[in-house]
């Protein structure tokens, strides 16, 4: 459906659809913390966690360390943040705790309470319920909840969060990140009602535990506390479900859409009405990003398996049609034929996938559309026309011949950016976000940089090309401009890929 622009609108409905068919997975919870080799000591002797990796980030002030108790490609883990020089935050009322499922909540906190760990609430019945619990405070003051549970894959099982509208958060966690409501449970005697959300049954899981105290409405945030990751398997259909739902329940983003400058792992943010935050993080880049515990970079083959479907199943197809993917395995098989076939035309090619994917009505051109997941394709395939790889009588057979062995050997987001460059704009009041490749996105106020992977051009717009002329960059009274943009510079230049 066009709409009076003539860009494509989806119905809001069908928008929302992609929150429940995205497969989603609890990553790690992120939070700060005042010395890291103190909670390492503590997580891995009190807690039995393992100790996944540690980085450090020396022009960011900061270092990381991830513990859990497995694996990060099948386990739910915490995500340390040391600031340097910060060694005490303020956790707020709103963060409730952590828990740690435990088959044995008696004997863990005996060995707890003999390594010096401070207990806060003997194990017993929870107060209104039967289950059997404990509470032990970290370093920090963080709560962790000892919960008594038979064997379970994920012994790191839940965060807590204090919401002034349970319904309302329940609506925002279903319809924006495709949860499900588990269990809910009330406890008039003690004036608290939970519920908790996730993807899959609690006992075997990660959920988050959503608890509203009668008539309280407001919480403080603190500043110790930073967010929870989830996997996606598109951060840009995401993002544009949780849009539509914030204006219907409230919260907002705070990161649109689009790959971490230098790392290209694809992200996008939010706060949820209460202003909890939530990142949701491409799942392949997510896989493909994930270091082993000596900190290199450990790139991951990862076979995605996708159910085969017979042909004439045209719905299953486009369900589990990947563009990307196939758009680089275009390209490639493309400019392997152009090299084999002189009278070769990729453009059948885009001409028969059209002609099966398509929707319009006879006689009225303007009502062609593509489904979603194909709509990348026409522009991929107009740039691959233009490209180094169709294009060869610019280059020499040995130049052509590079170009061809780096598409083929580069991961499939570089592959990507080979053939359509991605055009990112910077601004001074807002985080990088990507723009259309079109001159509509240059502006007087703007830095675009346009990475078209064996080059990058940086350009700025009129205004900050006169400050940059007149050296407000250098000058004490800029200091603030020049700091913005020796950052945007540096994103802009800290690309991943080493030609
Ligand atoms: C189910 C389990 O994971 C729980 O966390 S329930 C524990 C129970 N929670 C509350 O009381 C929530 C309301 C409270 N006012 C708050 O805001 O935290 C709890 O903490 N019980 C204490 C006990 O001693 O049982
Ligand atoms: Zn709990």
């Amino acid at each position: 459906m066009a709409s009076s622009t003539g860009e494509e609108t989806v119905p809001s409905e069908n928008v929302l659809e992609w929150a429940q068919k995205d497969k989603h997975r609890f990553l790690h919870a992120v939070y700060r913390v005042g010395d890291l080799d103190r909670t390492i000591k503590f997580y891995t002797e009190c807690f039995g966690m393992k100790l996944l990796r540690k980085r450090d980030i020396p022009e960011e002030k900061y270092s990381n360390a991830f513990l859990g108790f497995g694996p990060e490609d099948s386990h739910f883990v915490v995500e340390l943040t040391y600031n340097y020089g910060v060694d005490k935050y303020d956790i707020g009322s709103g963060f409730g705790h952590f828990a740690i499922a435990s088959e044995d909540v008696n004997k863990l906190v005996k060995d707890i309470r003999a390594k010096g760990g401070k207990i806060t609430r003997e194990p017993g019945p929870v107060k209104g319920g039967t289950t059997v619990l404990a509470f032990v405070q970290d370093p920090d003051g963080y709560t962790f909840e000892l919960i008594q549970r038979g064997p379970t894959p994920e012994p790191l099982c839940q965060i807590m969060l204090r919401v002034g509208d349970l319904e309302r958060s329940i609506k925002f966690y279903e319809k924006a990140c495709g949860m499900k409501l588990l269990r809910s449970k009330d406890v008039p005697d003690y004036k608290y009602t939970i519920a908790m959300m996730g993807y899959a049954e609690e006992n075997e899981s990660t959920v988050i535990e959503l608890t509203y105290n009668y008539g309280v409405t407001e919480y403080t945030k603190g500043n110790a506390y930073a967010q929870v990751a989830i996997s996606t398997e598109d951060v840009y259909k995401s993002a544009a479900v949780v849009d539509l739902v914030t204006k219907e329940l409230g919260g907002k983003i705070t990161r649109q859409p689009g790959p971490i400058p230098g790392i290209n792992t694809k992200i996008t943010s939010f706060l949820d009405p209460d202003g909890w935050k939530v990142v949701l993080v491409d799942h392949s880049d997510f896989l493909k990003e994930l270091e082993n515990p000596e900190g290199q970079m450990m790139l991951r083959v990862t076979t995605i398996t996708r159910r085969w479907v017979d042909g004439s199943n045209t719905e299953e197809l486009v369900e589990g049609f990947d563009q990307e993917t196939a758009a680089v395995v275009l390209a490639r098989y493309v400019s392997l034929k152009m090299e084999m076939e002189k009278e070769f035309d990729a453009t059948r090619s885009l001409i028969r996938l059209c002609s099966r994917f398509d929707d319009y009505r006879k006689q009225d051109p303007a009502s062609f559309t593509l489904h979603p997941n194909f709509s990348i394709l026409p522009q991929f395939m107009f740039n691959l026309r233009r490209s180094q790889f169709i294009q060869v009588s610019k280059n020499s057979p040995d130049g052509t011949a590079y170009f061809q062995m780096l598409l083929n050997r580069e991961s499939i987001t570089n592959s990507v950016v080979m053939i359509q460059p991605s055009l990112l704009s910077y601004s001074f009041n807002s985080p990088p976000a990507p723009a259309l490749l079109d001159v509509a996105s240059i502006s007087a106020d703007r830095i675009l940089s346009l990475d078209a992977y064996f080059s990058v051009v940086i350009f700025h717009g009129m205004t900050i090309a006169q400050w940059r002329n007149m050296g407000y960059q250098n000058q004490r009274e800029h200091q603030i401009l020049g700091r913005r943009w020796r950052s945007v510079l540096r994103s802009v230049c800290t690309r991943s890929w080493a030609p």
